[in-house]
């Protein structure tokens, strides 16, 4: 199985559908977002479903315990192979958060978006390092109960290094010709595997690309 999960970030259904249809021989899985999310709901999840790929929804929950553990449970019935919350939601919120959700689904905490630097972290108040920062919450998450993180791949070996079991999404991933547009934090995807990657989020070079099809199959083949 493919470890690479296509961002499908549209809010056009027919384009969602056409790109996961395009690019489903060669990915392990499709990730929905907000953009898709606040398109067409849980509705266009199930549609995107049919096409039977496991579906990681990346909605990056934030927001006090039981709020979060609401909203996750009114997700359940989707099931979804991957949810995203916020770690710097908190410990409680993550617990309640795991607590809430299918069995089915791993949750994962963001630590630190890859679209930040250090001076980006500075600017709110964190001071330290981006790994610091990583590892301050892969802790947290890990003490909670949850399934693993996101977080870049420059931090990825660190972090396996400190949670050897847990589960590790990898964005910022980029070819070593691509595009990094608002990407800050960016590895090659071999690189990102071989620092202990257990899943890849690869978007735009893919789905932007004139032949989304043939981009994933070449990226793939540097796997
Ligand atoms: O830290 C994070 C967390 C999530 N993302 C999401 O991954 C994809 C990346 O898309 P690209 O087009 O490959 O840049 C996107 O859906 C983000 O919401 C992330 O980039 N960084």
């Amino acid at each position: 199985m493919s470890p690479i999960f296509v961002a499908i970030d549209t809010p056009d259904l027919a384009r969602a559908k056409a790109l996961a249809n395009r690019t489903r021989a060669h990915v392990g899985g499709l990730k929905l977002g907000l953009e898709f999310f606040c398109a067409h709901g849980q509705a266009g999840v199930r549609e995107l479903a049919e096409i039977g790929l496991p579906i990681f929804l990346d909605l990056k929950l934030h927001d006090i315990p039981n709020t979060v553990a609401k909203a996750v449970q009114a997700l359940s019935g989707l099931a979804p192979a991957i949810l995203t919350v916020h770690a710097s939601g908190g410990r409680a919120m993550l617990e309640d958060a795991k607590a809430a959700a299918s069995p089915h689904t791993k949750v994962v905490a963001v630590t630190m978006l890859t679209s930040l630097d250090a001076s980006d972290l500075a600017a709110t108040g964190v001071t330290g390092s981006a790994e610091a920062q990583v590892l301050r919450l892969t802790d947290l998450a890990h003490e909670a109960g949850i399934d693993g993180i996101v977080c870049s791949g420059a931090e990825v070996a660190a972090a396996r290094k400190a949670w050897p079991k847990g589960f590790f999404v990898v964005p910022g991933v980029r070819p070593a010709d691509g595009v990094i547009g608002d990407q800050k934090r960016v590895v090659t995807p071999r690189a990102a595997l071989d620092a202990g990657a257990s899943i890849l989020v690869i978007g735009r070079p893919i789905t932007q690309a004139e032949d989304p099809d043939a981009a994933a199959r070449a990226i793939g083949a540097t796997l």
